[in-house]
């Protein structure tokens, strides 16, 4: 049987949960909203968040996840605290809770070192502090990366101003996971109604847009070696990556585009892995290997969004060689995440 480690999975510590609690009854206008009023608000939900008991799910660890893992065959969990993480939060508020997340998570780790690893977290709109935070989670707690929730306050990773977190993400050799979270206020128009503005559609374009404003802003330049990670097989730029480099290519050479030392697809081939999170669609997991190669795939399950059992006979199923079996399902992972 094959190591199986699952690199999107989804946890949540009650001070945030109370927290976001607070935002989903406050006067925030973030598409975010929505979803955070579902999940920790039940009792006022109107998406339908409630009834899924999300919650639940994010707060438990030796429970139903750790026996489920146990029934599935998952040897192990890679932790992260789901969207919107402490992005909702004034920049003390986030900086305190996701320090407090952070140990949280690393006595997790402590506690079950073959079961569960973790990515921290940190307050984006508090950079400095942020890359404190980094060098804190990685060398202190030997937590394995860092995640973020795509923007904070609707600004994107091309503005300089969060770039001390890539430094300090690339010097302590950090992967940050770009995950999802709603569409900033300028993106959101057309993407808030018939359930547009999570999962189905809203969540790959805002991470999306992020990631190519990150490669055609020139970020790969600055930090070559800065590695991010996304979800979602990619956030649909495996698909569209032919069409991305070419039009970036010619605005570049007509002056529309700031020039680049490499091109979209290096960059994304170069500086970027991403998992199977949320799609289990054999087809598409075939092209993107194909088109990106093995070396930057890695499963995912995104529990508890996605049942768990449907995502591992998913992996089990896929049609691959042994090698790509590796890869996929624990090879990538244990170097990318720096798993022993
Ligand atoms: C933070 O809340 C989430 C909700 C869902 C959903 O299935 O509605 C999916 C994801 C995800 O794809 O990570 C996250
Ligand atoms: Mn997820």
């Amino acid at each position: 049987k094959t190591r199986l480690i699952a690199c999107e999975e989804a946890w949540s510590i009650p001070e945030v949960a109370e927290e976001l609690r607070k935002v989903a009854r406050g006067p925030s206008q973030s598409s975010d909203k929505l979803l955070v009023g579902g999940i920790y608000d039940a009792d006022h939900d109107t998406t339908g968040y409630g009834k899924m008991n999300f919650l639940e799910g994010l707060k438990d660890v030796e429970g139903q996840r750790l026996s489920q893992m146990d029934e599935y065959g998952v040897d192990m969990h890679l932790l992260t605290l789901t969207a919107p993480g402490v992005q909702m939060f004034d920049a003390d508020t986030a900086t305190e809770l996701a320090a407090l997340a952070n140990d949280r998570m690393a006595a997790i780790c402590a506690k079950y070192p073959r079961r569960f690893a973790g990515l921290g977290s940190f307050a984006p709109h508090s950079p400095k502090r942020a890359a404190k935070e980094i060098q804190r989670v990685m060398t202190d707690l030997k937590l394995n990366g860092m995640v973020v929730n795509g923007h904070t306050n609707g600004e994107y990773f091309d503005d300089p101003k969060f770039w001390p977190i890539f430094e300090a993400a690339e010097a302590m050799n950090a992967t940050i996971y770009i995950h999802p979270r709603g569409p900033s206020d300028t993106l959101k128009g057309p993407l808030m109604d018939y359930a547009m503005d999570s999962a189905m559609w809203a969540y790959g374009v805002e991470v999306g847009t992020n990631m190519l404003r990150m490669m055609a802003g020139g970020v790969f330049d600055h930090f070559p070696n800065l590695k991010i990670c996304v979800g979602h097989m990619g956030e649909m730029v495996p698909f569209f990556i032919w069409r991305i480099n070419f039009m970036n290519s010619r605005a570049q050479q007509v002056g529309r585009a700031p020039r680049t030392k490499r091109s979209m697809e290096e960059y994304f081939k170069d500086n970027f892995v991403f998992t199977t999170s949320g799609v289990e669609d054999p087809l598409a997991l075939r092209y993107a290997i194909d088109r990106m190669g093995i070396e930057n795939v890695i499963w995912a399950i995104d529990y508890p969004y996605q049942p768990m059992k449907p995502a591992v006979d998913f992996i089990e199923n896929f049609q691959c060689t042994d090698a790509e079996r590796h890869a996929l399902t624990h090879g990538n992972a244990e170097r990318v995440f720096h798993i022993a």
